[in-house]
């Protein structure tokens, strides 16, 4: 990796492939603007040009020929994306003058950017946290609104100063606890020790908790449909999707195959998968639908464990997942009802009845208490690293003080981590390596 202040100068076409209005290729380094003054002729040089300005001229190609008539947005450093000198050329979004625009800066001498280059440069310059740089690729890759709002509120910081926060208590806790090591007899008072470990806990708890809203929103959830066979499981995916896309008879093990349906449920991106129903059975091709679906049950973001409401009950499957990751369906409830059972829902697929409730619980199983307006976990990198500052805050409310110092200062490398304080550079190379080219 490159460091600051000794970096070369990259080149890349910003905007997607294909044509479009306006299309932009970004140069950033040290040789940027007098890089540009090789490709763009204004009535002024990009390199005699004050930051913040742009001007109007031609891209030329190495023999003059005039490619195409267009804008040069000129940064100076440090006051640009990356913090670097910038050069943005602005052309009609035309792949060919693009593509020519980026040879001539290459040829000028500027090389391509690795993908998520630019935003890792901001990075290294100190511009954005680690978090921060997750977001921005977030809100490239949104496909929802939710994600969309998860990765701006990354975008502005408020992740990494939820995380301060309880970076804040944890740093008291350990201060109170050096002064008792150092003073044993004049003591510190317990409210010091105890009070911030107990909310630096709750609320990395509550930040915990947001991991799975935050990958459901980035990268949706699959549910998985799930019961004996003629509980009902294909009718109640049609009845969610709105349309027959799974074969319905009265004959039971209809669906032999999963099937997969993918609905936005409350603004997420949700996959539904219909299944064989689970019995024993002599049947090889049955058989095999059976062990399908139970390994679609365990991969599964949320189970819908269906059981038919009309008939006598049966125990469930016992290959299911543990409770928190299933969601217990009484169908049929149009019909009389054989049982009931207040930990289950009752919907019927016929009539509707109990749908609206079924998507309200599916939402809040997903979303859990992660709240709207507060910044969530969007990375497994972002989870794994809340996950280890927690264990440790816990561990550390059980030591004494000379080991529960430890535990702390592991618990703030962890929160460091979180925000890429303290990572590195395997890490940070993973990162960027999931951005496009000109990020
Ligand atoms: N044309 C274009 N649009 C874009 C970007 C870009 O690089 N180019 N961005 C990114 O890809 C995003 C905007 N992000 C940016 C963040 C900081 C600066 C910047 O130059 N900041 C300086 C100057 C600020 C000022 O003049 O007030 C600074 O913070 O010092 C530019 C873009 C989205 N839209
Ligand atoms: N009255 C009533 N009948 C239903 C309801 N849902 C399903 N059924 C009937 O129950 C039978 C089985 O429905 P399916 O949706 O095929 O059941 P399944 O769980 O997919 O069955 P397999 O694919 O065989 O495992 C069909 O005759 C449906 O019409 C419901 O809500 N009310
Ligand atoms: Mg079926």
């Amino acid at each position: 990796m490159t460091r600051l202040g000794l970096s070369d100068t990259i080149a890349a076409i910003a905007t997607a492939p294909g044509s479009a209005g306006v299309g932009i290729v970004r140069v950033s380094g040290p040789e940027a603007l007098s890089i540009a003054d090789g490709v763009f002729r204004g009535r002024r040089r990009p390199s005699a040009t004050r930051g913040g300005r742009f001007l109007f001229g031609q891209l030329v190609a190495g023999d003059g020929e005039v490619l195409d008539e267009g804008l040069c947005l000129v940064f100076r450093a440090p006051r640009s994306y990356t913090g670097e000198d910038v050069a943005e050329l602005q052309t009609h979004g035309s792949p060919a003058v693009l593509g020519q625009v980026l040879a001539r800066l290459l040829e000028l001498g500027s090389r391509p950017a690795r993908p998520g280059e630019f935003t890792q440069r901001a990075y290294l310059a100190g511009r954005l946290d680690l978090a921060q740089a997750e977001a921005v690729l977030g809100l490239v890759n949104a496909g929802t609104d939710t994600a969309r709002r998860q990765a701006s509120l990354g975008l502005s910081g408020a992740l990494g100063e939820r995380v301060e926060r309880v970076a804040a208590h944890v740093t008291r806790t350990l201060a109170a606890i050096q002064a008792l090591l150092d003073y044993p007899e004049e003591g510190v008072p317990e409210e010091d020790r105890d009070a911030p470990l107990t909310a630096a806990a709750a609320e990395l708890e509550a930040l915990v908790g947001t991991a799975r809203a935050g990958q459901v929103a980035t990268r949706g959830a699959r549910l998985a449909l799930i019961g004996p066979p003629n509980a009902g499981k294909s009718s109640l995916l049609n009845a969610l999707l709105g349309f027959e896309r799974s074969i319905v008879t009265p004959i039971p093990g209809t669906t032999r195959d999963y099937l997969e349906a993918n609905l936005s449920l409350a603004g997420m991106p949700v996959t539904l998968v219909d299944t064989a129903g689970i019995r024993e059975t002599e049947d090889t091709v049955e058989a095999a639908g059976v062990r399908q679906a139970v390994s679609l049950a365990r991969s599964a973001d949320l189970v819908l464990a269906l059981e038919d409401g009309s008939l006598p009950r049966e125990a469930l499957p016992a290959e299911l997942p543990g409770d928190a990751r299933v969601l217990r369906v009484r169908t049929k409830s149009d019909l009389p009802a054989a049982w009931t059972d207040r930990g289950t829902l009752a919907v019927s697929a016929v009539t509707g009845e109990g749908l609206p409730e079924l998507r309200e619980a599916i939402h809040a199983a997903l979303i859990g208490d992660a709240a709207r307006g507060e910044a969530w976990l969007t990375t497994e990198r972002q989870a794994d690293a809340a996950r280890r500052a927690l264990s440790h805050v816990r561990a550390a409310r059980l030591l004494s003080d000379e080991l529960a110092g430890y535990e702390l200062e592991e618990a703030l490398r962890s929160l460091a981590e979180l925000t890429g304080r303290d990572v590195g550079e395997d890490v940070v190379d993973a990162v960027f390596r999931n951005f496009c080219v000109g990020k």
